[in-house]
């Protein structure tokens, strides 16, 4: 089973991968998340694993416009506890370090760390493990990675600083993706969606209170620009409910107030599950 994923061994992605789909599974490492979008799409691979939003950094909203643009379907989440650490060739000290590389999104994540390091410059690369191959392949000196502490066994590199992400209790939310809808043997509490509504006063107001008027939970709203229609958006929502009537009858009452709607996904909420290795439902898809 071909699974999708920005990055390799030792990258993030490649961990939840494992974790969601099992030793066995035959992970396809990509360099963009626009070619693992692509691979699904054209049925390279059934499956892939995509960051979706961070706890300090906040949303990769580029990937909402890859689902949305490839037309995928979300079919589970999974949350992973997120722990960087600076590494280098063996034997560098931070003080040797001019240059740290690694993903934009570890960066961010590590920002106030390197306040006080003034010296070194901080630029994004591939992925965080790719950096960490690097270093250790080429045996570049005065170059730093932000990674996991896989990455660093793997590639043999040495820990100059653990833990180094702003708060401790740090989480990236990923999403497990498929080419298309299929019948689900269970019964979701989570969807993700994108909502069009007119560019009028009190219209986005309005669509809130209408989610609310029916037990609607948002986790999650981003505006993203209607790229043919200038200044005018659309909505990612994710929304956590109690009952799929509920949602259904949210989604009814959406449309009839003529918003727009386009379901990216339905599946159950993993977040009280965080951390925790777990099976994706698959069974049936
Ligand atoms: O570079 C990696 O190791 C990744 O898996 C990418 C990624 C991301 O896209 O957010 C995954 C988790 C962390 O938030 C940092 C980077």
């Amino acid at each position: 089973m071909k699974i999708a994923i920005q990055g390799i061994p030792g990258s993030f992605h490649h961990q939840v991968a494992l974790n969601c789909f099992g030793n066995d599974a035959e992970i396809v490492g990509f360099r963009t998340f626009e070619e693992v979008a692509k691979s699904v799409a054209n049925g390279h691979c059934p499956y892939a694993v995509m960051a979706i939003e961070n706890s300090i950094a906040g949303a990769i909203l580029p990937n909402y416009e890859l689902i949305d643009r490839y037309g995928l379907w979300i079919m589970d989440e999974y949350y992973l506890p997120i722990s960087h650490n600076l590494m280098a060739l063996p034997g560098q000290r931070i003080e040797d370090l001019t240059e740290v590389r690694s993903h934009p999104m570890a960066l961010l994540q590590c920002k106030k760390f390197f306040q006080d390091y003034p010296k070194i410059s901080l630029i994004d690369d591939v992925d965080t493990a790719s950096v960490a191959q690097r270093i250790g392949e080429e045996s570049l000196v005065g170059i730093g990675a932000i990674a996991s502490k896989t990455a660093a066994a793997i590639y043999q590199l040495e820990i100059l600083a653990a833990d180094i992400q702003t708060v401790k209790n740090n989480f990236t939310r990923f999403i497990l993706l498929c080419s298309e809808r299929k019948p689900a043997d269970f019964l979701p509490n989570k969807a993700s969606l994108k909502l069009t509504i007119s560019n009028e006063k009190g219209s986005l107001a309005h669509l809130l209170t209408l989610l609310s008027a029916h037990d609607l939970d948002l986790s999650k709203i981003q505006s993203i620009p209607v790229i043919d229609e200038p200044w005018n958006y659309s909505f990612f929502i994710d929304t956590v409910f109690d009952t799929y009537e509920n949602y259904q009858s949210a989604l009814a009452a959406v449309r009839a107030h003529g918003g727009g709607i386009k379901i990216f996904g339905e599946y159950r909420s993993r977040k009280e599950e965080a951390g925790i290795v777990f099976q994706p439902n698959i069974a049936s898809r």
